[in-house]
């Protein structure tokens, strides 16, 4: 009776949402998934926020906080001059900082009937914790034209693996939801099925570093992207990814 519920909430949820979006992209049929995961995307190829179950706005943590070193606000000052304003000033520029929020489907239930606690206490893992710039600290621009993103990563004190350095762990999933990002918009809802790292040099706890995520092919359902994480001046290669996504439905995520 409460998975049926759950599960009704949730196509709700989703007809409500798509019934917001004027324009679908013809060529792209599972991108009219995309809204659920707090973004849409309107015929111009921009990017607005949704949020589907009240009129309280989430918290974006994408933009800037005390904790942002200055290299970190240096590059987010870069990009940002680069994106369209709101008011639509330039208009025809091709990047746009992508907001984030701490959870994406509220009431997802991972294939069964989750207890109503771990419903209301689900956070998405790279924007869980409450002490600012203690772990994940990052903001991703998307290129529309190129078909890529640009994330700027300062990598906290609680991402530690070797003393002084990042785990490795923390990079994978820095990459996972740079790719991620970028295969939502261009694929609508997605999983990563693969993903395959070389760790090059390790990356100073602290730092900052930028990690670009290109796509590099799109046959069908699948999305296959290429990823390097460098210096923030380009001039080190930290790591190399290449991660296969699948396009997927929503009862993938929510079961039948
Ligand atoms: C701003 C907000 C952003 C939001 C940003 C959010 C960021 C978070 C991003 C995090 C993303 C994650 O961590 S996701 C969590 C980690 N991932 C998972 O848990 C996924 C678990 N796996 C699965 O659920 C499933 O295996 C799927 C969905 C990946 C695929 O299942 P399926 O849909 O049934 O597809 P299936 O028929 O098996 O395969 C379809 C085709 O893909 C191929 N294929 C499938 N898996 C693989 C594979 N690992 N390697 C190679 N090829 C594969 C098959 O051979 C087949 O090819 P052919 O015969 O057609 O040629």
């Amino acid at each position: 009776m409460f998975r049926r519920a759950v599960t009704a909430l949730c196509y709700t949820a989703a007809r409500a949402l798509l019934a917001l979006r004027p324009h679908v992209h013809r060529h792209l049929p599972s991108v009219r998934t995309a809204p659920l995961l707090g973004f849409n995307l309107d015929s111009r190829w921009s990017v607005t926020m949704t949020w589907p179950f009240s009129s309280f706005q989430p918290h974006d943590y994408s933009l800037p906080n005390p904790s942002w070193s200055p290299e970190m606000m240096r590059l987010y000052d870069h990009y940002n001059s680069l994106c369209e304003q709101e008011g639509g000033g330039k208009s025809k520029a091709p990047w746009v900082r992508m907001p984030s929020y701490n959870r994406l489907l509220k009431y997802a239930k991972g294939g069964q009937c989750l207890s109503k606690m771990v419903q209301a206490k689900a956070r998405l893992f790279t924007r869980n914790m409450k002490e600012e710039g203690a772990s994940f600290e990052y903001v991703v621009f998307l290129n529309k034209q190129e078909k890529m993103c640009t994330c700027i990563f300062q990598a906290g004190h609680l991402l530690e693996g070797p003393p002084g350095y990042v785990h490795g762990g923390a990079i994978a999933t820095i990459i996972d939801t740079v790719a991620g990002a970028l295969t939502t918009y261009l694929g609508g809802l997605v999983m990563t099925a693969n993903l395959t790292i070389n760790y090059r040099s390790p990356i100073p706890l602290g730092s900052v570093v930028l990690v670009h995520s290109l796509l590099e092919k799109m046959e069908e359902r699948k999305i296959l992207i290429f990823c390097q994480v460098t210096s923030s001046d380009g001039s080190k290669l930290h790591t190399e990814a290449t991660g296969l996504f699948l396009s997927i439905s929503l009862g993938h995520l929510i079961g039948g």
